[in-house]
């Protein structure tokens, strides 16, 4: 990467000295860039013990390559997301959490689901009330369910104070008795991680002032962010003993308010708490005069471009249906990828330089045929939160393992009885009789399975894949793509870690720590979440009919889940570094298969000239 020259006003957040700072900024004035320029300088002191929390993995990453850092080396320094920064306390000092052994993370929305569905059944008070539920209302209760419970613990509430509607007051029930069926498990969920940690610190003070004497300069990305749980536990932390506290966020692009994330965190509370300094960063380094017009006029915003000179594009297209929005697309990138050379594009234009984003990822269907059928090579960027396996091969195996690990997983002994068709993994006969002869395979490489082994025992996997006639041509490839994906995995994982453990294995696949190794070829396609804080020369904003984006759930709500999506929207509109290509279709195939006549999203009317 060439170097890039700070700005006046950046270098001087880089050389700031010690104390609490807000810098609100918008979308590509350099946050990222000015934050890392800061945490590599006090790198350099050796003094300087560093947090530095992320929002996403990628952005981990990506700051700890900016870094040039080894991390197990340095332990001076933490880069990681709250998630993990939690889980990595957690992993030494869950005993005085009350657990015997280590917890294990219920990743998969799915198991928390069912625990859910458990919790309802094992109470007679909701017998009569599930019995008269059709399937749909009770997907639609459990997952009200669930969400209730997320918020309770993402606000530090009380459950008592978050039941507001009539026949919500059983919610309570059900809160204690999910919470009490995952420590059955010996397992918590995502928002555990965040609370346990916080109670730890609010009540054990020399488990605190251990961790605040850790650090003396902490940095959070994305502060627009935070949510409540995340707030109060930077807060603790801090506890009076850490000042050096310094926050980067843009209130404008704040899209996570559905997971009780908002600004006020930072530009309220934090400024309040900490008296911290608010700094300001108004110039847009990322894109080109068109892209940053655009976004400015979305947002009645007044930010300035430094690329003069970089003319760039926005356009708007409409097409008559999502068919021909795809092949609008398409001929697009062919027509671009024919030209090679622009002058507003550093270098030669190839498909890595282009991204297809969308609110959801139902608008890629059409998006993605015409990709195939013009061998345009694509790849989906993904937000990497566990790893779910299709094959039935590998399915056995990641139950099998996970019950090995943690004897106590009753939800993935059920699940794994259940595809097996036994009910005892240590009787011979029944082994023999399992729908899957390839188990007793499975369990004799999982029951020996160590850290040690891991590599010899992948090979073995491999090998049995290969040589065995159980499988066919096309799960035979299936499989050895899997293995090949957790093998990368266990690769990545066990360089990075000191100690590696076969739990703390599992736990960091399942935060996303260990990052699956997609390969990053060709045009990228993602939703709007997964792109925020990256880049892309090049991108087709797709799917811009009203009730798509904005949702039509949010536009039924509106208030702030409405300026939420605007919010989306202009993150969107600032990825694009030079061309920014909008489209919509006149006519969009609904679910339920009839066709419905669509007009502009309602944030584009700005464009259209009346
Ligand atoms: N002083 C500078 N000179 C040239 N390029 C810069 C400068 N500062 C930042 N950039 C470039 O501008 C782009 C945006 O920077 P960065 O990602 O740090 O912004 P950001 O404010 O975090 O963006 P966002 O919030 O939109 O994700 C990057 O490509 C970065 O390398």
């Amino acid at each position: 990467m060439h170097k890039i020259n700070l700005s006046k006003k950046q270098s001087e957040i880089v050389n700031l000295k010690e104390g609490a700072f807000l810098i609100e900024a918008s979308a590509g004035s350099g946050k990222t860039r000015v934050l890392t320029e800061r945490v590599k300088q006090l790198l350099n002191h050796n003094s300087s013990k560093i947090l530095a929390i992320t929002f996403t993995n990628k952005a981990s990453e990506e700051l700890k390559d900016r870094l040039s850092l080894d991390t197990i080396k340095n332990n001076n320094v933490f880069v990681g997301t709250f998630h993990s920064f939690c889980q990595s306390i957690l992993e030494a000092r869950f005993k005085l959490l009350g657990f015997q052994k280590m917890p294990h993370i219920f990743e998969d929305e799915s198991d928390r689901i069912e625990i859910v569905e458990d919790v309802i059944k094992s109470i007679p008070y909701f017998t009569p009330l599930y019995k008269e539920m059709d399937s749909k209302e009770r997907s639609s209760y459990k997952s009200r369910v669930l969400s209730f419970i997320s918020e309770v613990k993402r606000e530090l509430a009380e459950p008592e104070e978050l039941i507001t509607d009539d026949g919500e007051e059983h919610f309570l029930m059900l809160y204690n008795e999910y919470q009490d069926n995952l420590r059955s498990n010996n397992a918590i969920d995502f928002d555990d991680l965040i609370l346990l940690i916080y109670k730890l610190f609010i009540n054990n003070e020399a488990a605190r002032s251990l961790y605040s004497k850790a650090y003396n300069y902490i940095f959070i990305d994305e502060g627009q962010d935070l949510n409540k749980a995340q707030y109060y536990l930077l807060k603790s932390l801090c506890s009076k003993v850490i000042n050096n506290i310094m926050i980067v966020g843009d209130p404008n692009q704040s899209i996570y308010g559905f997971n009780g994330s908002a600004p006020k965190y930072m530009q309220t509370l934090f400024v309040e708490d900490f008296k911290a300094k608010k700094i300001t960063l108004d110039e847009n380094y990322r894109c080109s005069k068109k892209v940053i017009e655009a976004a400015n006029k979305l947002m009645d915003l007044n930010v300035e471009a430094v690329n003069h000179v970089i003319e760039g594009k926005f356009e708007i297209q409409r097409s008559s249906n999502e068919l021909d929005e795809a092949k609008f697309v398409v001929s697009k990138i062919k027509e671009l990828i024919n030209e090679k050379l622009h002058s507003d594009i550093e270098g030669e234009i190839d498909y890595t330089k282009i991204a297809i984003l969308g609110r959801n990822r139902f608008v890629f269907k059409h998006i993605e045929e015409e990709l195939i059928s013009s061998e345009i090579p694509y790849y989906f960027k993904s937000g990497n939160n566990g790893v779910k396996f299709e094959t039935t091969f590998m399915k056995v195996f990641d139950n099998y393992f996970r019950i090995k690990i943690n004897p106590s997983d009753k939800i993935h002994t059920r699940k794994l009885k259940s595809l097996l068709k036994i009910d005892d993994f240590d009787d011979e006969y029944q082994i023999e009789l399992s729908k899957y002869s390839f188990f007793s395979f499975v369990k004799n490489i999982v029951d020996h399975l160590t850290g040690d082994n891991m590599k010899g025992s992948i090979k073995q996997i491999e090998n049995f894949i290969k040589e065995n006639n159980l499988f066919n041509e096309e799960d035979q490839l299936q499989i050895a793509n899997e293995v090949e994906g957790f093998k990368n995995l266990w690769k990545t994982y066990s360089i990075n870690n000191l100690k590696p453990t076969l739990t703390g294995f599992k736990n960091a696949i399942s935060l996303g720590t260990v990052l699956k190794n997609v390969k990053e070829d060709g045009v990228c396609i993602s939703t709007v979440h997964t792109m925020k804080g990256q880049e892309s020369e090049i991108v087709f904003l797709i799917g811009l009919d009203d009730g798509t984006f904005p949702y039509y759930l949010a536009i039924e709500k509106g208030g702030e889940e409405l300026n939420q999506e605007k919010n989306n929207l202009y993150v969107a509109f600032t990825r694009a570094k030079r061309f920014l290509y909008l489209s919509y279709p006149a006519i969009r195939k609904m679910p339920w298969g009839d066709n419905k006549s669509r007009s502009i999203s309602r944030f584009l009317k700005v464009f259209i000239k009346q």
